[in-house]
């Protein structure tokens, strides 16, 4: 299934006709820009292209009020004195004669593209819109928004599909109050939005955007807010807030249908953000959202106002829902101390209500506390005496490298005779084993190489590894007679280049050790019931969850609190990923781990079962293809105690090494 393109130049035609500096960087040209770079890039012809379409006033009723709507409809008529007079009611805000035109294709775009993706017509897609909308409130336009295009679509969704629970997550730089206002009371609709706030001094400068405005009533605990008290943002911010907060709520709130309010004044370079995040973190934010609801996900544009990180932005968004692997992203650091801060609120704030935000036995809540009020009154992190202010416009970054993506996507190396599931490639072949790899392998496993089959797919599996680090396949699939043999054989290929770095995530138990280096070049995962008897390491971390990878939610827990940021951070040019004897992990969970892995090494991801799995090869072999993997049951059960306390414990040692990994503010001894 692809990827829809909703897009019509109509939707230019319309633009600020007197002087307001508030309003002058919301221009057509942001639309222009975004789709000449998807045609650029080609892009643009390897979607599904969906045609606007004007949404009825019934479909603007779903949010708005009549009499909103009554006024909004007499705006092509009015004169220029009329249209001023008009927009004074609102902020931050304008109006054109055509702008109502153009609201009613914003909004049918984004319908457009719901129906396409709960239809199945399309996996996921892209709505390009103007004017935005989630500022826009039910009686009331705001922001340079006149219809909530995202929150009619999320109602419009649960009216005609009897979509159950929707996820809405807000990247934009601004807080979407009007969708917060929407949904603040509707547990069925899950909304999440970081924001640049500053303690309430950043536009639209509401108390309701802050971190303890958690929903109301029925909604309490589906209302998200991470306020960004200080600019500068980077990758590894927002990358914190996906791993210890958004994703793991996400996935306990299992939605059907994922909607982003996709702006993207939050990149590098935008004159209202002020932000430092690269245009190629989209990616990975579309990446790590694109394994829920089925991959069932509709991007709309929000923001974006600097015309040379949308449009990369905007390409790196559709790039990824199309399937194309994420680049690697490098030097990833420590969440800074202000977005700790915020990230330790909110995860405080939401802890009663969602399982996946226990707290571990630890810092009692009164701490955080204690930090918010001073932090409020505090002064702000002083920045380097004499380092100058450089302004949005004067940032520079890179252009986001290519991704290709090999002629390939997944091969295999099955025992004889089994046939590959379709879209795959076989790899068999007859060469031997290098004489130097037969004396390793001797060493480790004498008895094994008795029985001659143990050796019969390895020759096999190193042509797979040579052409995956030709680029020429991008992942595989190896079925043998031995993993942990299989294992080192990879291993000891691989460590013969210079820098090479595989993270190596082993599911179930068994000695995987002996081949853990402490030189860096691999770092091992383990994830089991099993207690193992090495000690835990820099490069070798343990997982021990009471009932191994059986239990979903534990398991998801180690997958996002741990195994994600070490592997951001640890950024492999190879995933080795081990499915040990008898793992007894669930299949559901295993399909999550095998596409959200995905995101790194630009897709290398090597696969190793035991022959006697073969069950598991379909499902895996179609996750490697591209395929979402089907989500996991819902509700999910809380995770045991015991795993939050394994995990909590893993984190608070390993953090001074993987700085990734820290979620809280330092505290205050
Ligand atoms: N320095 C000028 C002050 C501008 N203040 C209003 C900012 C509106 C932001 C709109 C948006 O980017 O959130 C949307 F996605 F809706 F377009
Ligand atoms: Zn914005």
């Amino acid at each position: 299934m692809g990827t829809a393109l909703v897009y019509d130049e109509e939707m230019t035609k319309y633009k600020l006709l007197w002087v307001d500096p508030a309003c002058k960087i919301e221009v057509p040209e942001r639309l222009t820009v975004s789709y000449e770079a998807l045609v650029k890039n080609g892009l643009c012809q390897r979607c599904v292209s969906i045609p606007a379409r004007e949404a009825t006033e019934a479909e603007i009723l779903l949010v708005h009020s009549e009499e909103y709507l009554e006024g909004v409809k007499k705006t092509p008529y009015m004169t220029l004195e009329d249209l001023k007079e008009f927009t004074l009611q609102y902020g931050d805000v304008y109006f054109h004669p055509n702008i109502y035109h153009c609201a009613k294709l914003a909004v049918g775009s984004a319908l457009q593209l719901c129906d396409s993706v709960m239809t199945g017509k399309v996996r996921n897609g892209m709505a390009l819109v103007r004017p935005p909308g989630h500022h826009s409130m039910r009686s009331a336009a705001s922001g340079f928004c006149v219809f909530n295009n995202v929150a009619i679509a999320a109602r419009y969704a649960k009216q005609k599909y009897g979509v159950k629970r929707v996820l809405i997550v807000d990247w934009d730089v601004h807080h979407g109050q009007g969708v917060q206002y929407c949904f603040e009371d509707d547990p069925s609709v899950l909304y999440f939005s970081w924001h640049r706030y500053e303690h309430q001094k950043f536009w639209p400068n509401l108390r309701e955007s802050d971190y303890d405005n958690v929903g109301k009533e029925d909604g309490a605990g589906f209302n998200i807010n991470v306020p960004w008290n200080k600019v500068g943002m980077k990758n590894s911010d927002y990358l914190s807030v996906f791993f210890h907060l958004l994703l793991p709520v996400a996935y306990e709130f299992c939605p059907e249908l994922v909607l982003v309010c996709a702006g993207f004044d939050s990149a590098i370079g935008d004159p209202e953000g002020e932000m430092c995040a690269s245009p190629d973190i989209f990616a990975h934010l579309t990446h790590l959202l694109m394994n829920l609801a089925g991959g069932k996900l509709c991007a709309v544009l929000e923001g974006g106002y600097n015309l040379t990180s949308l449009p990369q932005s905007v390409c790196q968004t559709v790039q990824t829902l199309l399937g194309d692997p994420p680049t690697r992203l490098s030097d990833l650091g420590a969440p800074c101390e202000s977005a700790l801060e915020s990230l330790q609120c909110v995860r405080s704030a939401h802890r009663q209500y969602w399982s996946c935000l226990r707290q571990a036995a630890g810092l009692p809540d009164s701490h955080v506390s204690a930090k918010r009020i001073r932090s409020a009154g505090g002064e702000g992190e002083r920045t380097e005496v004499g380092e100058e202010e450089k302004s949005a416009e004067e940032q520079a970054w890179p252009e986001p490298p290519q991704r290709v993506s090999p002629p390939v996507r997944c091969a295999l190396v099955l025992p004889g005779g089994e046939a590959p599931p379709d879209g795959c490639e076989q790899i068999s072949s007859r060469e031997e084993l290098h004489p130097l790899m037969l004396t390793k392998l001797r060493e480790h496993f004498q008895s094994e190489l008795d029985n001659c089959s143990a050796l019969a797919s390895l020759p096999s599996l190193m042509t797979l590894v040579e052409k995956m680090e030709k680029n020429e396949i991008r992942n595989g699939l190896a079925v043998v007679h031995s993993v942990t043999m299989a294992m080192m054989c990879v291993l000891q290929h691989v460590g013969d280049a210079p820098s090479s770095r595989t993270l190596v995530v082993c599911v179930g138990g068994g000695s995987v050790g002996s081949h853990a280096r402490e030189d860096g070049k691999t770092l091992t995962v383990q994830i089991s019931s099993e207690d193992t008897e090495k000690p835990t390491g820099k490069f070798y971390v343990p997982v021990h969850l009471k009932k191994g990878c059986g239990d979903a939610s534990g398991f998801m827990q180690a997958l996002l609190g741990l195994l994600l940021p070490l592997g951001y951070q640890y950024n492999p040019d190879l995933v080795l990923l081990v499915q040990m004897p008898n793992a007894g992990v669930c299949g559901g969970v295993w399909q999550q781990l095998v596409g959200v892995l995905q995101g790194f090494a630009q897709g290398h991801v090597l696969v190793l079962m035991q022959e006697g799995e073969q069950a598991r090869v379909g499902p895996t072999a179609s996750t490697l293809l591209g395929d979402p993997a089907p989500p996991l049951e819902h509700p999910l059960q809380a995770p045991l105690p015991e795993d939050v306390e394994a995990v909590e414990t893993l984190r608070s040692r390993l953090q001074s090494d993987w700085s990734l990994l820290q979620n809280t503010g330092e505290s205050t001894a």
